[in-house]
């Protein structure tokens, strides 16, 4: 079996030194190269945190990057302005893309989607790749059919750049297919102080709590007649993605055009 050919972006991150390992330990992967701010001309095995036996090229532009080396995937897990640049990059060179890079607007999603479809490449997008998460996803949109009143509090370390979590957007998103929008909350209430209330997506209200000691986290609370219902899932640490972005390098190997979140590629 060919390996597939990596090239990572943001690998000095929290979730980058993780893939690094991650890369390392699964047989049919190999780095080709990373993509770092900085560091340009040094191997990856001379960045800190990053496994001593790593002999691929640091570059720090991913244009340069993907001139030089032979890749079959992109992983991106930078931040939202980055992400996006290196998705539209490497879509506009035909390389398949891994991005777990969150703040994805709706507009960004659509115009990535016609991208990915026109240069007939694959690529996904996943907010979350703990398959816990992915879950917690999948039963809070049932339960929304039953339970259409709610409330979703999301809690992330304060190194978060994007608020709300992508995370939470996808849950909410997901619930909008399955329930109708309705207005939740007293009619006349008001905010005595702003922000209050929390942010807003068709009725469901997004409450996004950042604190050092925190990884990340999410509760979906759903209130009823005399009852309260809440779906939570915790990852307490960044291990928790690996799989999901191994699946997600294994499966975008075999799709066209653009996959937003991983539940589309869970059997
Ligand atoms: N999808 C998921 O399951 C999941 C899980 C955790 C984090 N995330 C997201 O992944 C992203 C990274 O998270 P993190 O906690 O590792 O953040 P981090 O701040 O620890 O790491 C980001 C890295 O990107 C690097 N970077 C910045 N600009 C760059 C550029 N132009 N080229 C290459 N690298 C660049 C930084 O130097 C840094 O090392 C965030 O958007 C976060 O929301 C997603
Ligand atoms: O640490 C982060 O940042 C995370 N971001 C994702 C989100 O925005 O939902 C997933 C969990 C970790």
């Amino acid at each position: 079996m060919n390996k597939i050919k990596i090239i990572l972006a943001g690998p000095r991150g929290k979730m980058g030194q993780e893939a690094l390992k991650m890369i390392e330990e699964t047989q049919h992967f190999e780095l080709v190269a990373a993509v770092d701010s900085k560091n340009d001309g040094l191997q990856v095995k001379d960045l800190s945190g990053a496994p001593e036996s790593m002999e691929a090229p640091v570059y720090d532009d991913m244009e340069n990057c993907i001139q030089a080396v032979e890749a079959d995937v992109v992983v991106d897990l930078t931040r939202p302005d980055i992400g996006k640049k290196h998705l539209e990059l490497a879509l506009n060179h035909g390389i398949r893309t891994v991005i777990g890079t969150t703040g994805f607007s709706n507009d960004d999603l659509k115009r990535l989607t016609a991208l990915a479809e026109e240069k007939s490449t694959g690529a996904i997008i996943a907010p979350n790749f703990a398959i816990g998460a992915i879950l917690m996803m999948k039963f809070a949109k049932e339960a929304s059919k039953y339970l259409p009143d709610i409330e979703i509090i999301e809690k992330h370390h304060d190194q978060k750049l994007d608020a709300p979590s992508g995370t939470a957007l996808k849950t909410a998103q997901l619930i909008t297919e399955v329930r109708e929008e309705k207005s939740q909350g007293h009619p006349d209430e008001k905010e005595d102080l702003e922000g209050a209330r929390g942010a807003e997506l068709e009725g469901i209200r997004i409450h996004s709590v950042r604190l050092p000691g925190l990884v990340a986290h999410q509760e979906v609370i759903f209130g009823g007649v005399g009852q309260v219902l809440t779906i939570r899932h915790d990852s307490i640490n960044r291990t928790s993605f690996m799989p999901g972005v191994r699946l997600a390098v294994e499966s975008v190997m075999n799709i066209e055009g653009l996959v937003y979140g991983l539940e589309n590629i869970m059997e």
